[in-house]
Parts: structure tokens; sequence; C-alpha cells
């Protein structure tokens, strides 16, 4: 069933519907199910290139795109998840015959393929699922060839589970980093662990936990979160003892905020508002502004991002980032601060537009970062933080994200 699941999510994303929006597609299936079948597919997106490449040594003919997604499915299930043979042939012929008069007429050809497949030599040998060419060619060029290629094998390697603990709560069998966070290694339950229930911790990557460690929230300050849902950084701010407003244009997304606020029984004032027209209603001390951005930095969780996106949002996306940081520096009184952040691979997202910044708004500073935890070569020279999927090899990675410290001239310098 769980297989099953899966062929219909690959083919949902074929139709540009990403993983997250089909959650509920498989309600039918047991739980169990669901998520198997979602990281079945997440597994087939990420290694796609490389089971194309098997396949290719086998068939005479190209296969349609459900019966190559079968195929798919039960090469990276044996080959890269190490699936008994037997099995997993056996299902892939019973998912072809299911797919109608071309299923049934195909499902012989996918027998005498898979059973050669089971014996293929070189699958570890083969280059990592390549990024597409609108992202590969901005990442090799900002960071070389061999961080490209690192990068890539990062994202075929995916994610483990991160969490940002609450101040001095630990999680049994979770290591901590050196930043902080908890990292859970393998498949878990997230609702089925220790402290879920009592709101300890919360599902956040070790890197998006960095951009409200570098804003130094302290208690009782008034600090706007613009951009704030799903509200992992809202969390963190109001665990500071800070009086938070989250700002977020989407009033769906707006209540999963509120949703992990009341599990994890903490507080903040939100605002379903377009953060361009949003003022606060008394001085602020500091702004977290995790501008809308093309999500590029999250593909080892997100596999599906390359394959529903040809890149050609980003250049709207600039534009509303650099309107978002023009806006926010001008809601922050003079010796205020602001972290920019996005979850983003793209120089032009992140780098760029603070150096864009800075030469708009005369007597803004970047402030350079020295958070415990981080290294110094993720230290920009412009003084932001770049984190790549690459980074932390030896402990799993992190996802790709740049942040910045700016603080606002004024009062004291
Ligand atoms: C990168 S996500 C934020 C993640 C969030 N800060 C967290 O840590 O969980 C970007 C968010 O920006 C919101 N957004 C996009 N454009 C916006 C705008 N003009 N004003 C306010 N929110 C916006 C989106 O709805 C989305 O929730």
């Amino acid at each position: 069933m769980a297989r099953a699941g899966a062929l219909r999510l690959l083919a949902g994303v074929r139709d540009g519907l990403s993983l997250a929006d089909q959650a509920g597609a498989l309600k039918a299936l047991p739980p169990a199910d669901q998520a198997r079948a979602g990281r079945l597919a997440a597994d087939v997106l990420r290694h796609q290139a490389r089971a194309d490449a098997v396949i290719r040594a086998y068939v005479s003919r190209k296969p349609s795109p459900p019966v190559a997604d079968v195929l798919r499915l039960a090469v990276v299930e044996m080959l890269d998840g190490g699936g008994a043979p037997h099995g997993v042939v056996d299902a892939a012929v019973s998912l072809t015959r299911s797919l109608g008069k071309k299923g049934q007429a195909a499902s012989g050809m996918v027998n005498a393929v898979l059973r050669k497949v089971a014996g293929h030599k070189g699958w570890a040998d083969l280059p990592p699922q390549p990024m597409p060419h609108w992202l590969r060619e901005p990442v090799a060029a900002a960071y070389g060839e061999d961080a490209a290629r690192a990068i890539e094998a990062a994202h075929g390697a995916g994610a483990p589970l991160d969490l940002t603990p609450k101040p001095g709560v630990s999680v049994e069998g979770a290591d901590v980093l050196p930043t902080g966070s908890l990292r859970i290694h393998g498949p878990a339950q997230v609702s089925a662990l220790p402290g879920f229930a009592t709101g300890d911790w919360w599902v956040q990557d070790a890197a998006a936990a960095l951009p409200v460690r570098l804003l130094d929230p302290r208690p009782d300050e008034r600090i706007a979160d613009l951009c704030a849902a799903p509200g992992g950084k809202t969390l963190q701010l109001a665990s500071a003892g800070a009086q938070v407003t989250a700002v977020d244009i989407s009033p769906a997304r707006l209540r999963r905020v509120a949703e992990n606020l009341r599990r994890c029984k903490l507080s903040a004032e939100l605002v379903a508002a377009d953060a361009l027209d949003w003022r606060p209603t008394a001085p602020l001390d500091a702004i977290l502004l995790d501008a809308p951005c093309s999500a590029t930095g999250t593909i080892r969780r997100h596999p599906d991002l390359p394959f529903l996106r040809d890149g050609s949002g980003i250049p709207a996306l600039i534009d509303v980032q650099a309107r978002l940081i023009d806006h926010a520096l001008s809601l922050l009184p003079p010796g205020g601060r602001m972290v920019y952040a996005v979850c983003s691979l793209l120089p032009d997202e992140g780098e760029a537009q603070v150096a864009a910044a800075l030469a708009r708004h005369p007597g803004l500073v970047v402030e350079t970062p020295d958070l415990p935890g981080t290294e110094p070569s993720w230290i920009t020279p412009e003084g932001g933080l770049r984190t790549r999927p690459d980074c932390w090899p030896g402990r799993g990675g992190m996802d790709g994200f740049f942040m910045a410290r700016l603080h606002k001239a004024g009062r004291g310098g």
C-alpha cells in the first residue's frame, strides 16, 4: 500500500504538486503507510538520475512515465535501501499490472529488467542527483565546482531530524550539536518522541535556529518576526522571553504558528498582514526578517523542489526581499538591530541583498557574528553567516541559509 501511495505522490509531483501539498492525498492509508509512502517518494526524487542511469542500461525502449516511476522505486528500494530483491520485484510487477492495459503489457519487461537490476554493481559510484541548471550554475560560480558536488551529495543523503529545545531540555538518544540544537538520526515519528506533547522542543533544522541566536533576543524586548509562519523562529523568540509580534501574509500558515505556540505553552501576538504594509503600534527593539525566498537551501528535506521550479520566480523574490528590507529598516528606531535571513543557496538572495542594503542605507552596518558552535569559515566577507548542506559533513549536514545582523546607526553610534 505504501508503494502505491509513493507512486501516487510521484505522479502528483509530475503534475506540479509538492509533496507537502499532497499531505492529505493518502489519508485513506494507515498513518505508518502514509509516512513510508512519503519517505519512498522522497527517496526516488533524491536519486532519480542515478536510478534512470541504471534503468537505461537494461531497457531497450524508454518506458512510459508511470512505468518509469515503478522501475525507479524498485531500483532505489533495492540498490539504495537494501530491499530484498524478491519482494521488491514482485511488488513492482503487481504495481505495473495495476496500471491498466499498458501496464499489463509492460509487466514482463519490468520483471526482466528488475531481475537484472538486482545484481547491478556500482550504485554507490554513480554521481549524485545533479541540481537543475538554474541552480547549479550560480552555486558552482559562488562556491566552486567541488562544493557544488558536495552539496549534491548532501542532497542525496537527506536530512536528520533536528529539534530546538527550550532552555535546559534534553531528549534521550538525541545528539547535542555544537550550536545547541538536538539531532536524531534515522526515521522518527515526531509526535511519539518524549517531550512533544509537553512542548519541550520544536522541529527546526540546526541552521534555521541560527538567525534568532544571531539576533540574541533578551527578556521583554519588543521584537517583530516578519514572515513568521510556521513559527520556528517565533517560538525561539518567545522562549527567550521577548514580546513577539509574528506577522505573516498567510492566515492559514499563521494558524500553524498558533498551534505550535499552544503546544509549547508560549505566547506571541499574531498578525495576518502583508509585512510591507504593517507598522508596529509601539517602538520595536529588534526585527527578524526571515524573507520569502527560493528555499533552495532546503532541498535535503524537500527533494521535490528541483522538479517543481524552473528558477523563473527568483527575480520577483529578489525584488520583494529588497522591499521588505527597506520597509523593515524604516520600522526600526535608531540603534535598533535586525537579522535578515533566507533559506537559499543563492548569493543574489543573501550576500548581494545585504551588500545592496548597505549601499542604499548610509549608517547601516553589519555586526559580524560570534556564535558559539559556528565555524569561522561560515562568515562571509560582508560579515554575514553562510551555511550550506555540505557543512558538518560528519554530523549529517545542515540546511543552506544566509543571515546577517544589521545595526541601524543611532543612539550611541
Ligand atoms: C521562509 S518562510 C518563514 C519561516 C518562518 N520564519 C519560520 O521560522 O518558521 C516565509 C514566510 O513568509 C510569508 N510571506 C511571504 N510574503 C510575505 C509578505 N509580503 N508579508 C508577510 N509574510 C510574507 C510566507 O507566508 C511564509 O510563511
